[in-house]
């Protein structure tokens, strides 16, 4: 039997992977030749990346951290798992705006230094406390505009959750999804514009991945745009501020206060920014999501070819036939594959069962399922057909 050794670059949580059967799968962190890499936040950019390589699977949204073009451009797919952790980063971008809108970060200081530092115990204590904490008066949610840009699986439920809350609640995305859309409060006003949305609200949210059109997208001109105190909410990746332009916002007063997951130098001890260390998706149950479904995926892909939820190729899955051998082929997306495909098989003698074949951008992937079985030159022909990247015999 085919077994399939598959490095982990981070800790997964044993949840997911007590899900590999260990008679088909060898897991772990030192592991030669690995068919497949498993991973969070591990940057995999610097690493040279093995022949053996099957597939990548991200316990995690954010897939910056992969280089998924140099990937796809190998045949591999790079699976990650989108909404497994969106309940947990939207839970803190709440407690975000709570930070913010009451100072709390601030307020904590204060009364540990009253008694760490200068040693008040109680009536002493007790006067400080109450002469102190005019200095940390916030605001209230209600009545304040949030602006959420990205609408995808978190902003959504930002969205949502900060519409009961009180909040007016405008997003923006030029590509929601028609999922997205369904599950977006209809209290949610869409923009049609980044501009708009920043002008019009005193707090703004991003909900975007780090891509080359997202990098720097809250700027010095941008943040102009926003009103008086605002307040800008990073749980994204550092990349999609320009953080620069944001301290000199704070350091005159445009800003209130910047609340991000990416601590940098500047960042991490200017007095009005709370960066906190990538925490969003550091929950118990977000964790045990992400792994489920990242193994799940990628132990489907190994197995079975199946593609779901892969950031560089199209969602292929068939179910298996029995008596069948199935191929999976990756190819560029241009004209007279299939046919080439499909003629080497005619060629073999071969009868087709099954066959799906999805693209998506430049690249194009095929499953087949043959009656019998696939001879190896036949796999040596179907590779030699140009366009063609990688093709796979995937024993039932
Ligand atoms: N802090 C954390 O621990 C943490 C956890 C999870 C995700 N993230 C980050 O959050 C990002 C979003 O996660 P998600 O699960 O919501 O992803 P998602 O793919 O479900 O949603 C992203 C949305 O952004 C939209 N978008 C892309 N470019 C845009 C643009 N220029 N303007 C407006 N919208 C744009 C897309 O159309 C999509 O709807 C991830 O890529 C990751 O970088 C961070
Ligand atoms: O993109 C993500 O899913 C988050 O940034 C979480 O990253 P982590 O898995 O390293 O916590």
């Amino acid at each position: 039997m085919t077994t399939f050794p598959i490095q982990t670059l981070n800790a997964i949580s044993p949840v997911g992977l007590q899900r590999l059967d260990r008679s088909v799968f060898d897991v772990g962190t030192d592991i030669d030749s690995p068919r497949a890499i498993l991973l969070r936040s591990a940057d995999l950019h610097s690493v040279e990346l093995p022949p053996s390589l099957y597939a990548v699977a991200r316990a995690g949204a954010g897939t910056n951290n992969i280089p998924v073009d140099r990937l796809a451009a190998r045949g591999i797919p790079v699976f990650n798992t989108p909404g497994a952790n969106a309940n947990a980063v939207k839970e803190l971008v709440i407690a975000g705006m709570l930070l913010a809108a009451r100072n709390l970060y601030h307020a904590a200081d204060y009364t540990r230094d009253l008694v760490a530092v200068q040693g008040l115990s109680g009536a002493d204590l007790e006067k400080q406390v109450e002469a102190g904490k005019k200095q940390f008066a916030g605001f209230e949610l209600p009545g304040k505009t949030l602006g959420v840009i990205g609408l995808g699986a978190i902003g959504v439920l930002v969205a949502n959750a900060a519409q009961s809350l009180g909040l007016k609640v405008l997003g923006y995305d030029p590509n929601v999804t028609i999922k997205a859309a369904w599950q977006l409060s209809p209290n949610v006003e869409q923009v049609s514009s980044v501009e708009e949305l920043l002008s019009r609200s005193d707090m703004v949210t991003l909900h975007v991945p780090l891509v080359d059109g997202t990098r720097g997208m809250i700027n010095a001109e941008r943040i102009a745009l926003m009103p008086q105190g605002g307040v800008v909410l990073n749980f994204a990746r550092g990349g999609v501020v320009d953080e620069a332009a944001v301290i000199a916002a704070l350091d005159s007063g445009h800003l209130h206060s910047y609340v991000n997951d990416f601590p940098t130098e500047a960042g991490a001890v200017h007095p009005k920014v709370i960066a906190l260390p990538h925490l969003g998706a550091s929950t118990g149950e977000a964790e045990d999501n992400c792994a489920v479904m990242a193994v799940d995926q990628l132990a489907d892909y190994l197995l079975n070819g199946n593609i779901r939820n892969a950031v560089n190729f199209p969602d292929v899955v068939m179910t298996r036939t029995p008596g069948t051998t199935r191929l999976g082929i990756f190819n560029e997306n241009k004209p007279n594959m299939i046919g080439q495909i499909t003629a080497a098989l005619a060629a073999a003698g071969l009868n087709v069962s099954e066959f799906t074949n999805k693209s998506r951008g430049d690249y194009a992937y095929t499953l087949v399922d043959v009656e019998g079985e696939v001879r190896d030159e036949l796999k040596q022909e179907i590779l030699a057909i140009e366009g063609i990247i990688r093709a796979r015999k995937i024993e039932a």
